[in-house]
């Protein structure tokens, strides 16, 4: 068994529920022939207005700079996996149709929709906190060849609503929102540099090392680490009450 059983698991999703192959293939190439047509077709959309606003201003283009410099930028950030706010909202715009609309299906490690159900029926809450926008992150989980997993999900965290995935105050945001105390909370990610801003607000950290995967190679440090879900042993069978107890800031269980 690894441990008590937490209140939360907090999910990151490329490299840790799903591959990065399907999110920078499927996902973005998706995206990169349709955004240019989004943002013409939605000028009214106060969201896109906005991202809009925000590429022009962040890549340093004239504030009526028209959509085909837009999209350049986009094009160059997606290229590069620029983790770019306005980016992410566009695309998760795109994605949420694409899903919709059934032109696209979620891909998840085939050890997680298993996990994911065996956790939630033990009674530890889940919650997602990825680099792609809240809206893209509910669709993903809602249409994956595994059934519905977003009934599954009782938060969706971003880089809007909690702040950059690499700072501790993001982590201490969704620990308030979820109003769990930070020990409760185990985070899940293939980014040691995430898990060090977790574990810096007093969560439980767990890398996850996927075959194959880019970071399959990097260092994790003091923090524990796990190849698949499956490893992650609670003992559920034994439905033990969720560890509440006060945080130790700072130190990774
Ligand atoms: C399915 S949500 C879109 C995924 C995405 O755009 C992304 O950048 C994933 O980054 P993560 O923080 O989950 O590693
Ligand atoms: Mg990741």
């Amino acid at each position: 068994m690894t441990g008590t059983r937490p209140a939360w698991i907090v999910l990151d999703i490329e490299g840790t529920t799903s591959s990065t192959r399907s999110v920078r293939t499927g996902l973005y190439e998706y995206a990169r022939p349709r955004l240019g047509p989004w943002i013409d077709a939605h000028p009214e959309d106060p969201e896109v207005r906005d991202a809009v606003a925000r590429v022009r201003a962040e890549a340093g283009l004239a504030a009526d700079a028209g959509t085909a410099d837009v999209v350049v930028v986009l094009r160059r950030w997606m290229d590069g996996d620029v983790k770019a706010t306005p980016l992410k909202t566009l695309q998760g715009q795109v994605w949420a149709a694409g899903f919709a609309g059934g032109e696209l299906t979620a891909h998840f490690f085939p050890d997680v929709p298993p996990a994911l159900r065996a956790w939630h029926a033990a009674g530890t809450r889940l919650a997602v906190f990825s680099s792609g926008s809240a809206r893209a992150q509910e669709s993903w989980f809602r249409h994956t060849g595994a059934g519905d997993l977003a009934s599954l999900v009782d938060g969706f965290f971003d880089t809007v609503n909690a702040g950059a995935k690499r700072e501790a105050a993001s982590y201490r945001r969704i620990a308030e929102a979820l109003g769990a105390p930070a020990g409760a909370v185990l985070f899940l990610s293939d980014v040691p540099a995430e898990l060090d801003a977790a574990a810096e607000a007093g969560w439980r950290t767990t890398g996850v090392r996927r075959p194959g995967e880019p970071l399959e190679e990097a260092g994790f440090g003091r923090h524990r680490v796990v190849a698949s879900f499956g490893e992650l042993d609670f003992g559920e069978a034994g439905f033990r009450e969720p560890d509440l107890g006060e945080p130790s800031f700072g130190e990774v269980r």
